[in-house]
């Protein structure tokens, strides 16, 4: 409860540096069932007397008023008894029970949502995140209830401009958009893939949230908040099992292809800038074809960035060199890791790519990298017929690989056995490709500390698990995996550490710091600058363990720095143009621990994100 005291008294104290950032309207005058039924007003038996005279509320409401902290308290004891009540049944229902209870809350009163999702995080992140979320969505149609977001289809061409002006919120600074076309590993999920972007959102609304709904003088509403917008482009599925079935809520016809599929998507971005010029969008889960033809043909005419290329490679680089750490190495022996990466997609190139920025960074731009890639046709070699344009940089010469004893399309046990890697790294989407005979190979690594990252997502398409790593390949490994896993007690008092390595630990700050740094496109370096802020992040004694990333609990602070280290290299990169008030010089004035601090109070978020936001007059 002490949280809730601290930012109610940050509230109370709000400075108005940043107010005059939010322009126009940020006053609602609802009134009345229309505030009770509006989840981002609703304060539900939390209106005092005053307010509910003043809003027409009297007699809407049963007599008694409780107060948020009760309203949070009772809201914790039901989760909890329902926790209870669940003991026993099957994982997946007991993991949707609980998304049904928070989701109704979301629905119902977002502040107080915020509020217990923020200070749970760890409990709460794989109901809302993955791995339920992915549930959520193969789900998405049957669980529907309200509408949460905006949904723009192949229908709506011509209509975009317009559209936009629908979303009722005056500001917008967040979006996150989906075309469901690769759900985390869970294929083509259509219009149900918008649990993503919410998902996502719900992270970075919960970092970014204000506690506050206040009646402000005459008698309307303002209510402080992120300023997210969770957005689905439907252009069709290919899912034969969703087009065939009836309850289906997406367009039931194919996916859109080539020019008529990129017309769709620059409507949209041109919709969305012309509304919102200083927005950023986030783009997510978008199958690999498309994710970097848009992030190229987007990324310096719009501020944008694609988080599962460039999210998930800045974890990826800070988890890699927090193992040569944990070797008990310097940095620069990140060249001469040997790292088997296990899918060729959009992420697992994400990672090469940066991974091979940092090893030109550390031995110059002539070394060599030992990396090894397989997509589902094995070892990726310059022998490779038809080789994706964004895998050729990573295949291995023909003599290279046959100096190893291996060949063009060698199975992954045949090639951790023989290359013998410091690190295996999985983004494939394949659960279990990490089988027992591949982890034991392992064991033969060269490395005094092989790393195993089970990357995929959810926890059913995870390469392995945990409690099988630390069982195969040896106890002195250090594991990650991008859906959460419990840490694995390898007996004698001794703890098997579970990382989440997730692009949950950056995009937040990417977005934040963006967004302050008012920078018109998201550069390399400034998220060369978020990955290397996570990679420092850690002690030597924490890397020691084996902890290469801070707990999930702490994703406020990692948050608050990243976004620090984003503002520090646009404003280096002269790219800054400040945000509202805060213009480029006093943003080049700021230390990181001001800009930390900045981004940890309550007031900026408040401010920043500034007074809400329906357009009503
Ligand atoms: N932890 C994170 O932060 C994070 C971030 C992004 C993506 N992911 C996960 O990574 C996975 C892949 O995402 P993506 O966007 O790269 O997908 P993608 O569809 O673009 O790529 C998948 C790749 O895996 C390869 N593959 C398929 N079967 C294989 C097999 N049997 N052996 C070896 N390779 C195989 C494919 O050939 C392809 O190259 C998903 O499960 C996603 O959830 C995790
Ligand atoms: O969504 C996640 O949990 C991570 C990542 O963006 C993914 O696509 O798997
Ligand atoms: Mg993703």
């Amino acid at each position: 409860m002490w949280r809730l005291a601290r930012f109610a008294s940050a509230n109370l104290r709000r400075t108005r540096r940043f107010s005059t950032a939010i322009p126009g309207p940020c006053i609602v005058h609802k009134r009345g069932a229309d505030i009770l039924h509006d989840p981002w007003f609703n304060k539900e038996v939390g209106f005092p007397l005053t307010e509910r005279d003043r809003l027409g509320l009297r007699g809407l409401l049963p007599p008694r008023v409780i107060s948020f902290e009760q309203q949070y308290v009772r809201f914790m004891e039901s989760f909890r008894s329902l926790e209870k009540n669940t003991l026993g049944q099957p994982d997946s229902v007991v993991s949707l029970a609980k998304w049904r209870i928070l989701n109704r809350l979301h629905d119902r009163n977002e502040t107080l949502y915020y509020r217990v999702l923020i200070d749970n995080i760890k409990d709460f992140a794989p109901i809302i995140y993955t791995p339920t979320v992915g549930l959520v969505c193969q789900n998405y149609s049957g669980l529907f209830r309200r509408p949460r977001g905006m949904y723009f289809s192949a229908k709506d061409k011509g209509e975009m401009m317009s559209m936009i002006y629908n979303w009722p919120a005056h500001q917008v600074d967040m979006i996150v958009l989906t075309d469901g076309s690769r759900i985390l590993g869970l294929g083509d999920l259509g219009v149900q893939g918008i649990g993503i972007p919410i998902g996502k959102l719900d992270i970075f609304g919960g970092l970014a949230m204000g506690e506050t709904v206040e009646v402000v003088d005459g008698g309307g509403l303002r209510k402080n908040g992120g300023k997210i917008l969770p957005v689905m482009l439907d252009v069709g599925t290919n899912n034969q099992k969703l087009l065939e079935d009836r309850l289906y809520l997406g367009l039931r016809e194919p996916r859109l292809e080539g020019e008529e599929y990129l017309s769709i998507v620059d409507e949209f971005m041109e919709a969305v800038f012309t509304r919102w010029p200083k927005a950023i969008v986030q783009f997510e889960d978008f199958q690999m074809k498309w994710a970097f033809v848009t992030l190229q043909r987007y990324r310096k005419r719009f501020c944008m960035f694609n988080d599962d290329i460039q999210g998930t490679a800045g974890v990826a680089l800070a988890g890699l060199l927090g193992t040569v750490r944990a070797q008990g190495r310097p940095l620069t022996d990140f060249a001469n890791q040997k790292i088997v990466v296990v899918g060729a997609g959009s992420a697992g190139l994400g990672v090469l790519k940066t991974a091979l920025q940092a090893v030109s960074r550390f031995a110059g731009p002539a070394a060599d990298p030992h990396f090894f890639l397989l997509d589902k046709n094995g070892l990726i070699t310059k022998e490779r017929k038809n080789i994706d344009p964004a895998a050729a940089p990573f295949a291995k010469s023909l003599g290279e690989v046959e100096e190893l004893g291996l060949k063009e399309g060698a199975s992954l046990l045949e090639v951790v056995r023989k290359v013998k890697p410091h690190v295996l790294l999985g983004l494939s989407g394949v659960g279990g490709i990490f089988n027992e005979e591949v982890l034991k190979a392992m064991q033969e690594s060269d490395s005094s500390k092989p790393a195993i990252f089970a990357m995929s997502n959810p926890t059913m398409n995870a390469e392995c698990t945990a409690a099988d790593a630390f069982k195969h390949a040896g106890e002195n490994i250090v594991f990650a995996s991008g859906s959460p896993f419990e840490n694995v007690n390898l007996g004698n008092g001794k703890v098997g550490h579970v990382n989440q390595a997730n692009n949950m630990y950056l995009f937040p700050g990417i977005g934040l710091g963006t967004l302050l740094s008012g920078a018109h496109f998201i550069s390399d370096g400034m998220l060369q600058a978020a990955a290397e802020c996570l990679a420092s992040y850690m002690t030597e004694e924490e890397i020691q363990q084996g902890i290469l990333y801070p707990s999930i609990d702490s994703i406020r602070d990692i948050t608050a720095e990243v976004g620090a280290a984003v503002v520090q290299a646009a404003v280096a990169e002269e790219l800054a143009e400040g945000h509202g008030d805060v213009g480029v010089r006093e943003l080049g004035h700021m230390t990181k621990v001001r800009l930390i601090s900045i981004f940890s109070l309550a007031d900026f978020y408040v401010e920043l994100f500034g007074g809400n936001d329906h357009d009503i007059p």
